[in-house]
């Protein structure tokens, strides 16, 4: 049984101010233990969040992270700096570190294996741009993303540890989220692929989720999907109503696991 998740990006939004006030309302109304939620605010707000989130349910995760445990580089955070920190979880992979900031799909591989090594679990993520799936692309560039993200991992034992996130990146921030049959299919090809490098068993243990344009509305529909297990939100995780009928309705449409 995969424990759904409703994991938060907050990416370049929040103060540490408004990330505190944030916390103390998700944690006066969540009362969902079947679902896992995870929250990813910016570097500055880690500390304070991990006090925040200290004896609850809820986990921290971190948006990026160097490949190195340390040296010359600045401007970088190490993976056991954000384990200092009470991060759990780290994204790796982004698009919009990949297209903005040229981050290489050879560079998230390393990221990813430095995380599980050092105990950390990436959330991977994977997505077609909208001329690639135009194109008829959208398999070749999930396959080789994956293919580069977790190639230096087949000798650890904790892949299962690792989450995937598939967005596609024309859903991201656009209020056009893909359907959930396309989301369904690509997401059950990425698991595909995943079982063809570990094995079924451990695929089946890997949690996958979706990310582009979810909301409170749209959310039942792609955790209601065979092979998708949770969600990977945006722009609605910055508010904590929305974010907290995100995970509500995650919890009834999983069963209240
Ligand atoms: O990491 C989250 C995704 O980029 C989705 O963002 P969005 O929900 O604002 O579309």
């Amino acid at each position: 049984m995969r424990i759904p998740i409703a994991a938060g990006n907050w990416k370049m939004n929040k103060t540490v101010a408004e990330a505190s006030a944030y916390a103390e309302a998700l944690l006066q109304e969540l009362d969902t233990p079947g679902v896992e939620v995870i929250i990813c605010p910016p570097f500055t707000s880690l500390y304070a969040l991990s006090r925040k989130f200290a004896g609850s349910s809820v986990k921290l995760g971190a948006q990026n992270m160097h490949w190195e445990l340390k040296g010359a580089f600045t401007g970088e955070i190490s993976g056991s700096m954000l384990l200092e920190l009470g991060c759990e979880y780290v994204i790796l992979g982004h698009s919009e570190r990949r297209h903005i900031f040229r981050e290489t799909a050879e560079e998230v591989g390393k990221k990813v294996e430095t995380a599980l090594k050092l105990g950390l679990r990436p959330i991977l993520c994977v997505g077609e741009t909208l001329e690639e799936r135009e194109r008829g692309e959208t398999e070749a560039i999930l396959a080789y993303q994956l293919e580069k993200g977790i190639e230096g991992i087949t000798t650890f034992s904790n892949v299962e540890s690792i989450v995937i996130a598939y967005e596609p990146v024309w859903a991201i921030g656009t209020g056009k989220a893909a359907t959930p049959q396309d989301a369904q299919e690509a997401i059950a090809f990425v698991r595909g692929k995943l079982s063809e490098q570990f094995g079924s068993e451990k695929a089946q243990q890997i949690r996958i989720l979706y990310g582009g344009s979810v909301s409170p509305e749209n959310v039942g529909q792609f955790v209601n999907q065979e092979d998708i297990d949770g969600t990977l939100v945006g722009g609605a995780s910055l508010d904590a109503g929305k974010f907290l009928d995100i995970i509500k309705e995650t919890a009834r449409i999983s069963g209240g696991i």
